[in-house]
């Protein structure tokens, strides 16, 4: 272990100044208890004064800001489209650097470092600097801050002495001190902790149910992960509670401030595996001054649909396969039909003579090899199937009134047969306008459709996808997340309705205009003084809409290309899933972060391979943090067996602390377990104080039970909207992925074992979820992989 810096023999940091020309802090010891307290007393009072200073001029900055926004408000709202776009790009401006400023408030300076020229830098949210431009405070994010959280005594990185600084409010309230290099105490364990004292507090505080930013006390692997760089597919694998979740959080700041002008206009997308879990995240970012990322589920990511969670595993498990992707274009292959011999259609229905056509096959098959040359969406391809076919049939209707048309009487006839109804329901048998809704609807509603699309697959599997069709009588379409990525697949091959597209062509002469005018304005501003572009701007004026936060922007755009996505808890999504995230991300810049040995979804990956290889072959590179900051080692001891369950060639990352308590179990009689169960839950609760308890149960698990746990008072089930801020929680292990509690209950082990074929992954999940204690209670026999539990 990195030892605490004893009390330094130069004079307190002025707090004047960050470049003290002190000299660099030596280690001496204090002659006595007494004096220490004095060096610790008068440490203290000079970083807060130091704090203070750093504090008037944040106050300032907030109020120049403030100020500058009320003007931007006050003035007229009319003015040239040019004086328009100034005021709302001040806006925007001048709004986000308020939110950093609010977001900052608290904790505002949490460390510094010092050189071994005696130069000072404090380490905090954002950067101040005096009335000269001289810095006071660097923010995290800055290459100059990087040696805080990297220097270790083995390679201090010119780094001689680093404090954490520990506040309440706006007050200094303690710190601690790491040595190195040649200040560096003898006999230390060279450990790779930073800031043990302060990284040990907030690890073992109480949980919110809320996740928290951690930029005080990141640790030299997860810095390194964080400011790695933005280009290709970073893998982050690791096991549970190593920081997987809080670091790509941090890595999505980190990015969008060191690459701000390419990726604010883009945008960030974080995936996380469901709302609740977003939830759970959503402060994160915000607290580090970012509100320009999208958090999202793969349920919503097709604009309009939220994906519903009741999907069966069986159907969940072929929807995600990807073959899907040749089942969806099989299917609309098969929804172009064509005539035995022929169909006949009657045009100019209003004329004196009406012309009777009898459209053969071959027409028809050439009809649609057009439509298909093209190289357009289905929709989109249509119009030259419909030429195709208008034009033929205008040249035979020329034919048969005896050669009285010339060129262009044949080409006039042409243009006025694409509106013929019968024509037009002629192409819509040959080749249906679809939308992606009314494909799938049309695959999952009819077995013969399944079975000519899906040859390759069992008729069980088949008929997992059959629902009864939505409609009049039938039930109101349900989609789930498991459809969204289906949904997606399917928009990609239709393309839009061709009203939409054909409205978008005819506005394009007026959007190439604002574009010009656009670009001028963005000159005259500097690029990367606001999060958007010259097309976007352009394209806001248009309409009515006011410039209108990137985040919601880009939630309803379909076709919205990120700049970066960061994939939390990567290892449950589908190849089907992959396929449409990588469609979101066209230049393949992404933050992979998961734990293979946590997958619990039907459709899962074993490997990382198989989803990154096929886009990105030679792009992807793999990391791995191996510290649990979460579970303390008494617990990590009970999964091993489980981990091994899983796979003997895993290893469980090492916890950082003991937690002082050992995990235990209690057996309840099986013929009427309630009481004995609700008994124990009651005693968890009031031993809990303000922390956060959740009880795992199988999916399914005796909803008699679930019932009496859940009017337990404290007690929340996982769907309620308050499942985070209650007290005590009740999840299967799924819906606990990716959370944290203070305690956790594990009820009925062998349940969740039994419940489908990754129990063992959730059982694995269950048990790392608690930063404090673990209890297990059965009426089965405990698995055997399960050691180590003390019997109650
Ligand atoms: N450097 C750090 N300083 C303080 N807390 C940390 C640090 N690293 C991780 N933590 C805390 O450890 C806990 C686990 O982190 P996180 O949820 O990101 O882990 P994970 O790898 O995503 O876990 P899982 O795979 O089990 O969901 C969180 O409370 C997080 O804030």
């Amino acid at each position: 272990m990195e030892q605490a810096l004893a009390p330094p023999s130069s004079s307190p940091s002025s707090p004047s100044s960050p470049r003290s020309s002190s000299s660099p802090s030596s280690p001496s010891s204090p002659s006595g208890a007494g004096s220490a307290e004095d060096w610790r007393a008068a440490e203290l009072r000079a970083e807060n004064a130091y704090v203070g200073r750093l504090y008037d001029r944040f106050e300032a900055q907030r109020e120049l800001a403030t100020a500058r926004l009320r003007e931007i408000h006050l003035q007229d709202r009319g003015g040239t489209l040019q004086s328009r776009m100034e005021r709302d790009m001040l806006e925007i401006h001048h709004t986000r650097r308020l939110s950093e400023l609010y977001a900052a408030e608290y904790g505002l300076c949490f460390g510094r470092i010092e050189g071994a020229d005696g130069e000072r830098r404090y380490i905090g949210r954002i950067a101040l600097a005096d009335e000269d431009h001289e810095p006071l405070l660097i923010d995290w994010r800055a290459s100059a801050a990087e040696p805080f959280y990297r220097a270790t005594p083995a390679a201090p990185d010119g780094v001689v002495a680093r404090r954490h600084l520990r506040s309440k409010g706006r007050t200094v309230v303690d710190f601690d001190d790491d040595a190195f290099g040649v200040n560096a105490l003898e006999g230390r364990d060279n450990s790779e902790l930073s800031g043990e004292a302060a990284l040990l507090a907030s690890l073992t505080a109480a949980r919110t149910g809320r996740m928290g930013d951690i930029v005080s006390t990141i640790q030299a692997e997860q810095d390194r992960i964080i400011r790695s760089a933005l280009g290709g597919v970073l893998v982050v694998q690791g096991g549970p509670g190593t920081g997987k979740t809080v670091v790509a959080l941090h890595r999505a700041a980190y990015l969008l401030y060191t690459h701000r002008d390419r990726l604010a206009k883009r945008g960030v997308l974080v995936i996380g595996p469901n709302t609740t879990f977003l939830r759970y995240i959503d402060q994160v970012l915000p607290a580090l001054g970012e509100s320009e990322v999208v958090l999202s589920s793969i349920g919503a990511l097709y604009p309009g649909v939220t994906g519903a969670d009741t999907e069966t595993p069986e159907a969940e498990a072929v929807k995600g396969d990807a073959r899907m992707a040749g089942v969806l274009a099989a299917a609309l292959e098969d929804s172009r039909l064509l005539p035995e011999t022929s169909w006949t259609i009657t045009v100019n229905r209003r004329s004196a003579h009406p012309d009777e056509l009898e459209v053969g096959r071959a027409l028809c098959e050439r009809a649609q090899a057009a439509a298909r040359r093209s190289g357009e969406t289905h929709n989109a391809a249509r119009s030259d199937l419909v030429e195709r076919l208008s034009s033929e049939l205008a040249l035979r209707i020329a034919r048969s009134r005896g050669g009285t048309m010339d060129l262009d009487d044949v080409a006039d006839l042409a243009d006025a047969l694409v509106h013929e109804p019968e024509l037009q329901a002629l192409a819509q048998k040959l080749w249906p306008l679809l939308t992606p809704e009314q494909l799938l609807t049309a695959l999952f509603g009819s077995p013969e459709l399944l079975a000519s699309a899906m040859p390759g697959f069992s008729e069980e599997q088949r008929a997992a996808l059959l629902r009864e069709r939505p409609g009049p009588d039938g039930p109101a379409a349900v989609w789930t997340v498991a459809d969204v990525p289906l949904l997606d697949e399917a928009a990609e091959l239709l393309g839009p309705l061709p009203g939409s597209t054909a409205s978008r062509r005819a506005d394009a002469a007026a959007e190439a205009r604002d574009l010009e005018f656009a670009k001028v304005v963005l000159e005259d501003f500097g690029a990367g003084l606001v999060e958007i572009d010259a097309e976007m701007l352009a394209s806001q004026y248009r309409g009515e809409e006011s410039l209108r936060p990137l985040a919601e922007r880009a939630a309803e755009d379909r076709t919205w290309g990120f700049g970066h996505v960061i994939v939390d808890e990567a290892q449950e999504l589908s190849p089907m899933a992959w396929r449409l995230l990588t469609r979101r991300c066209p230049g393949r810049s992404m933050t992979i972060v998961g734990d293979l040995a946590q997958s619990g979804a039907p459709a899962a990956l074993s490997s990382w391979g198989e989803a990154l290889d096929e886009y990105t072959a030679g792009r992807w590179r793999t990391v791995e943090l191996t510290i649990n900051y979460r579970t303390p080692a008494e617990i990590m001891r009970v999964t091993e067996g489980v981990l091994r369950a899983i796979d003997p060639a895993l290893t469980a990352p090492s916890a950082v602390r003991d937690g002082g308590t050992r995990p235990w179990s209690l057996l309840i009689p099986e013929d009427d377990p309630g009481p004995a169960l609700l008994g124990a839950v009651r005693e968890e609760i009031a031993v809990l104080g303000g922390g956060r308890m959740v009880i795992v149960h199988a999916p399914g698990w005796r909803p008699e039970l679930i019932d009496r746990l859940a009017a337990l008072d404290g007690v929340t089930r996982a769907d309620g909207p308050s499942a985070l801020d209650s007290p005590v929680a009740l999840m299967t292990a799924a819906q606990a992925k990716g959370l944290e509690f203070d305690a956790v209950l594990v009820v009925e082990p062998a349940e969740i074992l039994a419940a489908h074929n990754r129990g063992v992954n959730d059982l694995y999940v269950a048990l790392t979820r608690g930063t404090k204690s673990l209890g297990v209670i059965h009426s089965r026999e405990l698995p055997p992989m399960l050691a180590g539990l003390d019997p109650r």
